[in-house]
C-alpha cells in the first residue's frame, strides 16, 4: 500500500527532485540587505548590498499598490482558468504558457508560469498575452519595472564611480534601445498532500537554482514563501537561506551579466523557490537585458580604476562575449549550470558570504 502512494506521487511529481522542507531556522534575519530607495546614501547601499549578496529587498520603491495588485489578479485569474484554455497560449517556446517544463533540457519544476517578451516599454505584439486585461496590466506594471531598473542601474553607476550614470540603465531601458526584457508569471501550486503525508519532511522543487542572465531582475511575490538563495561560507560550502516573503516590497537580484560588467565586484545569487506545503505562491519577475548586440565586458573605468598608483589596469576576468551569445548558450544550458563558468579567466573569490 505505502509502496503504491509512494509511486503515485512520484508519478504526481514526474521528474521534480525533492529539497529539504524550509524551517523557521533557515529564514534570513537581521541580516537581510534592505534598500530604502528613497533614503539618502542609497546608491551607496545598493553597491555594497550587491558587492556582498548579489541581491536586496527595495523598500520606498513608489510602485502603486494598485499596479501590482491588478497585475496579480489577472495572474491568478489566468491559472485559475481551465487547464485546455492555458494550453491554448502554450507550450513556452520560450514564450508563452508552460507547465512543470523549464527551459528546453530537461528541467523540471513544481509550477506553472506565462512567459512574456517585453519590445521597448510594453509587452511585445508577438507575446502571447492571454487577454487583453493582463495586457494592460503588465503594460502598466512593465513601465514601473523599467523606472525601477533605471533608478537601481543609475544607483550602481553612481555607486561605483561610472560616468554617464546612465552607463548601465541605458543599456536595458534606454530610449529606442533593442534591449531583451521579459517578463514571467510563476504559480505554484501547494505541496501534493500524498507527498506530504509520506515525506513530511521533503517538499517539491519549485524552480530549481539558477542564476540569472540578465544584467538585473526584479522579483515580486504575494505572502506565500517559498525563495532561498545560496550564502557561502569562507570554506565555499553553500547554505540555502529563505528570505521571508513580503508583498509590499521587490527584491533586486544581481544577474550574470552584471557580474561580468562589473568584474566580478557584484555577485550573480543562485536562488530557487520550494513549493509551499499550505498554500499557492505567486511570483512575477522581470528580466532586464541589454540588446543582443551588447558587449558584455568590464566597464572600463572601473579597471581604471581598479589599479593602484602606477600600477596597470586592472585585468577583466572574463573572456569577451555578446548578450546574445551569452544568451544562447544559456538556452543550450540546463538550468542548475554555472554558466559563466567557461568564459573565466580567473574564478573570482568566494561569493554570496554567509553573515
Ligand atoms: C533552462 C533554462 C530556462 C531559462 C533558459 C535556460 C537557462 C536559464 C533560464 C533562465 C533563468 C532566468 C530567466 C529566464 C527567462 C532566462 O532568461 O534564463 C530563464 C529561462 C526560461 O525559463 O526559459
Ligand atoms: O518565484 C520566485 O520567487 C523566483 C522565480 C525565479 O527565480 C525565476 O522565475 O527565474
Amino acid at each position: 500500500m505505502v509502496v503504491l502512494a509512494k509511486q503515485a506521487a512520484a508519478a504526481a511529481l514526474e521528474q521534480i527532485s525533492l529539497v529539504r522542507s524550509p524551517s523557521v531556522e533557515d529564514n534570513f534575519g537581521a541580516g537581510l540587505p534592505v534598500v530604502d530607495l528613497a533614503a539618502d546614501g542609497a546608491a551607496r547601499e545598493v553597491v555594497r548590498a550587491c558587492e556582498r549578496f548579489g541581491f536586496f529587498k527595495v523598500v520606498s520603491h513608489g510602485v502603486g499598490e494598485g499596479v501590482v495588485g491588478r497585475l496579480e489578479a489577472e495572474a491568478v485569474r489566468f491559472f485559475a482558468s481551465p487547464q485546455a484554455a492555458k494550453d491554448a497560449h502554450g507550450p513556452a517556446s520560450p514564450f508563452g504558457y508552460g507547465s512543470k517544463r523549464i527551459g528546453r533540457n530537461g528541467d523540471m519544476g513544481w509550477l506553472e508560469y506565462l512567459l512574456l517578451a517585453i519590445d521597448g516599454a510594453s509587452l511585445s505584439r508577438a507575446s502571447p498575452a492571454p487577454s487583453p486585461s493582463l495586457r494592460d496590466a503588465a503594460n502598466e506594471y512593465v513601465g514601473a519595472m523599467r523606472r525601477m531598473a533605471r533608478t537601481v542601474l543609475e544607483m550602481v553607476a553612481e555607486g561605483l564611480g561610472v560616468a554617464p550614470r546612465g552607463a548601465l540603465a541605458d543599456m536595458v531601458v534606454g530610449d529606442g534601445a533593442a534591449s531583451d526584457q521579459i517578463l514571467r508569471l510563476n504559480h505554484y501550486p501547494p505541496c501534493p498532500p500524498l507527498l506530504q503525508n509520506l515525506m513530511p519532511n521533503c517538499s517539491p522543487t519549485g524552480f530549481g537554482e539558477h542564476t540569472d542572465p540578465q544584467l538585473i531582475s526584479i522579483l515580486h511575490s504575494n505572502s506565500t514563501s517559498g525563495l532561498q538563495v545560496a550564502l557561502h561560507d569562507a570554506g565555499g560550502d553553500h547554505q540555502w537561506v529563505t528570505v521571508p516573503p513580503d508583498p509590499a516590497s521587490f527584491l533586486v537580484i544581481v544577474g550574470d551579466s552584471l557580474q561580468v560588467m562589473t568584474n566580478g565586484r557584484m555577485r550573480s545569487v543562485r536562488h530557487r523557490v520550494v513549493a509551499n506545503k499550505l498554500k499557492s505562491r505567486v511570483s512575477m519577475i522581470y528580466f532586464g537585458g541589454p540588446p543582443l548586440e551588447q558587449r558584455i565586458a568590464p566597464l572600463r573605468q572601473l579597471l581604471v580604476a581598479g589599479a593602484g598608483d602606477g600600477e596597470e589596469e586592472e585585468q577583466s576576468r572574463y573572456e569577451e562575449f555578446t548578450w546574445g551569445e551569452y544568451k544562447k548558450a544559456a538556452y543550450l544550458s540546463r538550468l542548475g549550470d554555472n554558466r559563466l563558468a567557461p568564459f573565466h579567466r580567473q574564478p573570482p573569490p568566494v561569493a554570496n558570504p554567509l553573515v
